[in-house]
């Protein structure tokens, strides 16, 4: 199989399994199964984190590679005598995003139960009302029951998840389309650099982290058990190359190369990412031919930015893979882009040595 077959398989595995935050048991059991043939270690910590490691020459100093496993969702939150269900977000859901959707609530038995997205009809409504982006309290689940009864004997109760009902789809080119690739392209790049990597400089620590869309909690739980030295986490990022968007605002694009991110967030509360580690990614990136962009982004952020806070501090980068349509149904990024993504970590992971980690430490004055 080409590596484009192989990466494409990959993705629409990882990203048809319903893992929102909290929930990511099924893409877990997954990543358990895709990296235990490549780690020297493997364990899955109290909260739900996969942890595969790869040991390096020397032991004496960790890198942590993090993608998270989770994808932004819904819960249930009551269901009507007439059968409609009401649902609270899991993550940064955008109401626009849900109107008409098709969906699959999971019960607590596992069994996934199809329904759309309803809004009262056009018809009934004010025409101003008609203009607005319906709130998520206006929307319900429709599964197709009568009555609260019908739902309970489908095994539906309160609690119970919701994710987009969405295949992944090959558009022109390269090109995909599909749900969750926020991150499970994260994590597919992430397994493919441990496929393609041979023994590290210095013990290297897969992390494939939950909980990230409410918070960012797995990744700031695994870097506190494990204490690195260095971190990179690999996340989608914003591409906003489409019309209405000026060309001074297209952060990123897509199948130019994965993104070295330089700073993220809000007023750049997220990630600074140090300097130090933007720069070898650079290297590495020229070295290995493998095209790169950089990612100046003034929202959201990643796994990196809260490892970066772990103890007394962790020099921290990301590599970003650029998507359209974050948290939609209909995420569009490049095959090509997630495969150089793999690349790149997979060289960040097996070149960084002692000696350069040491040289990102401060130093005693006195
Ligand atoms: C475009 C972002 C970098 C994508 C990222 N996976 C994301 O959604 N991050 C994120 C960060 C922080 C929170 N939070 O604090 O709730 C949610 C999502």
């Amino acid at each position: 199989m080409s590596w484009r077959e192989e990466l494409l398989l990959l993705i629409k595995e990882l990203t048809q399994l319903p893992g929102p935050s909290g929930y990511e048991h099924r893409v877990r059991d997954k990543v358990v199964e895709l990296v235990k043939p490549y780690a020297d270690r493997l364990w899955i910590d109290a909260w739900g984190n996969v942890i595969a490691v790869k040991k390096g020459k020397t032991s004496d100093r960790r890198l942590m590679l993090a993608a998270h496993m989770d994808e932004i969702g819904l819960f249930v939150s009551h269901i009507e005598d007439d059968g409609f269900l009401r649902a609270i977000p899991i993550g940064g859901v955008l109401e626009r995003t849900l109107l008409y959707q098709r969906v699959i609530v999971v019960t607590r038995t596992g069994r996934m139960i199809r329904g759309v997205i309803g809004l009262k009809p056009p018809h009934v409504i004010k025409p101003e009302e008609a203009q607005k982006v319906p709130e998520l309290r206006e929307l319900f689940i429709d599964v197709g029951a009568s009555s609260k009864e019908e739902v309970e004997k489908l095994g539906v109760r309160n609690g119970d998840i919701v994710v987009f009902d969405r295949d992944v789809s090959e558009l022109s080119g390269n090109r995909i389309t599909g749900k969750a690739f926020d991150d499970r392209v994260g994590v597919a790049a992430l397994i493919k650099a441990l496929e393609m990597m041979g023994q590290p400089e210095v013990d290297a620590y897969f992390v494939f982290t939950v909980q990230e869309e409410v918070g960012l909690k797995g990744a700031r739980t695994s870097a506190y058990g494990i204490t690195p030295d260095v971190a990179l986490a690999v996340d989608v990022t914003i591409a906003s190359d489409v019309p209405g968007v000026a060309k001074s605002e297209w952060f990123t694009r897509l199948g130019k190369g994965p993104a070295i991110k330089i700073v993220d967030g809000r007023n750049a509360t997220g990630l600074i990412a140090h300097p130090k580690v933007v720069d070898f990614l650079v290297t590495l990136a020229e070295k290995h031919k493998i095209p790169y962009q950089l990612d100046v982004v003034p929202g959201g952020t990643t796994d990196a930015s809260i490892i970066a806070l772990n103890k007394d501090g962790v020099p921290a980068g990301t590599i970003s893979i650029p998507s359209r349509y974050i948290h939609s149904p209909v995420e569009v990024l490049d095959l090509e882009d997630v495969y150089n993504a793999s690349k790149l970590a997979a060289a960040f992971a097996s070149e960084a040595t002692e000696e350069w980690i040491k040289s990102l430490k401060g130093m005693v004055i006195k």
